[in-house]
């Protein structure tokens, strides 16, 4: 078992008498991107306001690399870094003056630290230049930089590609792998976007109604509910067929749709041929994370 960085046991919030967050358990793994999936309003920041300790929890505890957010908070924060809202930036300084001004405020960071930063967020050839000159994906680069220069364990990034062009999302994504595979942090990415999490995440945790329904590896959540599209000559009767074969069988249009179970998709489709129906044709299909979503929340929509 890899260490644990982030830990959050029975975490509640109450704001003015409605329980916004009811009781929310998570455990996050050093060098994993973890993605905390949830519709508007669902608490996902409420739940983030508390990890970076801008409010503080009605119940529960929060651990960043074992030190408490509530009890010992000097420690816990040095271990974390955080976008939350925008990042606030000068835009008439240049990147470089804007993370000095913060390295400042800071203990341990000196220049050769913010040269290092700028360079893991790829910005070495711009960092002189104005941030007002600067696209809205490289000011993000600037904000990821300022929460990377005291060296945290672990990233909190609320929603990391809101505004961003689809080239700007892209490069995004991949700097948030490389930050979690090479250089060995836990991120943890709240989003709204199932194909973001699909793409980028590790694991995820999917809240709604301020609880987690389900937390588990994305690849895991997704091939569980694998299907199979089979396109029959005589459908109605390869339905049969295949009825008294597994549960979960469904018309779908000109398909007959079964689960994917690796192992017996050869015994089916024998089954198939010797009741006289022809296989025109098979298609593994994975479900979304929205059809997910939609089955884990009882028809919630994502937006
Ligand atoms: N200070 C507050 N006072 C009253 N209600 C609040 C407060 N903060 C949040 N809420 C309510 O708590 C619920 C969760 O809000 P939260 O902002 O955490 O959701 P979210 O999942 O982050 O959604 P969004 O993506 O829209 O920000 C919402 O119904 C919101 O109206």
């Amino acid at each position: 078992m890899s260490e644990i960085t982030l830990a959050v046991r029975g975490l509640r919030k109450v704001i003015g008498g409605r329980e916004i967050i009811r009781g929310i358990d998570l455990e996050l793994r050093r060098g994993e991107v973890f993605g905390f999936l949830g519709p508007n309003g669902a608490g996902k920041t409420t739940t983030i306001r508390m990890l970076v300790g801008l409010i503080r929890p009605t119940a529960g505890t929060i651990e960043v690399c074992g030190y408490d957010v509530d009890k010992q908070f000097p420690q816990a924060m040095s271990n974390l870094g955080c976008i939350v809202e925008n990042p606030e930036l000068y835009g008439y300084l240049s990147g470089w003056s804007n993370l000095q001004y913060f390295a400042r405020m800071m203990d341990g960071v000196d220049e050769a630290r913010i040269r290092e930063v700028v360079e893991l967020v790829g910005l070495s050839a711009r960092i002189h230049d104005k941030v007002k000159t600067y696209s809205l994906g490289m000011r993000q680069r600037v904000g990821i930089a300022q929460a990377l220069l005291g060296r945290p364990k672990v990233l909190i990034l609320d929603e990391p590609t809101n505004g961003l062009d689809p080239s700007g999302i892209r490069e995004m994504r991949e700097f948030i792998r490389f930050l979690a595979e090479k250089e060995g942090l836990t991120v943890f990415v709240s989003s709204h976007l199932l194909g973001e999490i699909q793409q980028l995440c590790d694991r995820v945790a999917i809240i709604s109604k301020g609880e987690v329904v389900r937390v588990d590896a994305v690849h895991t959540l997704l091939s569980r509910q694998e299907r199979v599209l089979w396109k029959l000559s005589s459908p109605e009767k390869g339905r049969q067929v295949l009825e008294g074969l597994t549960p979960d069988v469904e018309r779908q249009e000109e398909y007959v749709v079964t689960p994917y179970q690796e192992g017996e998709i050869g015994r089916w489709n024998r089954a198939l041929v010797e009741a006289g129906v022809d296989v025109l044709e098979m298609n593994r299909k994975l479900p979304s994370l929205e059809d997910l979503f939609l089955e884990l929340t009882g028809g919630q929509s994502i937006d």
